[in-house]
């Protein structure tokens, strides 16, 4: 079928017949050993920089919800960490699963948590998102794990929704999603952050379907973890 999803028929294992890339050498998402990382001590700090003004939009795209920002400037920005030079932030999402004991794309030593939230960014280098998502630097992706709490959960700003602790793991990566592009560089943050089972709730109320389908909850719209191929994952931390 030439729509993606993630049901039998159009999920994760048929996405080669489209995307042949989904075979390729840097595919995500990958399960992460910590015993198998290695410490790089010339990975600089993440820096971080969000502005709520300029969330835009928030979007039900069929695989998953997104919230749209505004990237014309340099106001909601990745720099540091692995990356050199500036990213925008263009967009994020999240993928989750049908119960509490699945969801997340990354794993920790074949771990999966509940969700997963992907704040994406693009590399000012290039002109705009399109060219950028084409370019082996072009993507920066920042992962965030949610784990199962109960706690009261505020109003969704990026600068909250980020755990104390910046810590990461590092590794030249693709999209998880069909076109499967090979221009990201994963930065996945080592601390959870939580969420309660109400939102949880509320995510897998959403639908894969449009108005006047059948109704389909949105859930399990994760891809598994993909071959290394011999690629390091560097951690920033001790
Ligand atoms: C030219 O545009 C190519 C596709 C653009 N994107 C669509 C996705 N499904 C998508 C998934 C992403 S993920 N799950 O790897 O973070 S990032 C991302 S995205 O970069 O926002
Ligand atoms: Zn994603």
């Amino acid at each position: 079928s030439h729509t993606w999803g993630y049901g039998p028929h159009d999920g994760p294992s048929t996405w080669i017949e489209s995307f042949p890339i989904a075979d390729g050498l840097r595919q995500s998402p990958i399960n992460i050993i910590p015993g198998q990382t290695s410490y790089d001590p010339s990975l600089k700090p993440l820096k971080l920089k969000y502005d709520p003004s300029n969330a835009m939009d928030i979007l039900n795209n069929g695989h998953s919800f997104q919230v749209g920002f505004l990237d014309e400037a340099d106001s909601s920005t990745l720099s540091g960490g692995p990356v050199s030079g500036t990213y925008r932030l263009k967009q994020f999402h999240f993928h989750w699963g049908a119960r509490d004991d699945r969801g997340s794309e990354h794993t920790i030593n074949g771990i999966k948590f509940p969700a997963e939230l992907h704040l994406v960014h693009w590399n000012t280098k290039y002109p705009n998102f399109g060219e950028a998502a084409s370019k082996p630097d072009g993507l920066a992706v920042v992962g965030v794990f949610l784990k199962g709490k109960q706690t009261p959960f505020a109003n969704f700003d990026c600068k909250t929704v980020l755990p104390a602790s910046l810590d990461y793991w590092t590794y030249d990566g693709s999209l998880t999603t069909p076109p499967l592009l090979e221009s990201v560089t994963w930065i996945v943050l080592k601390e959870p952050i939580s969420v309660s089972p109400a939102q949880m709730t509320k995510f897998r109320s959403l639908m894969f379907s449009g108005e006047g389908e059948a109704p389909c909850c949105m859930q399990d719209n994760f891809r598994p973890p993909q071959a290394l191929k011999g690629r390091t994952v560097r951690r920033s931390f001790k």
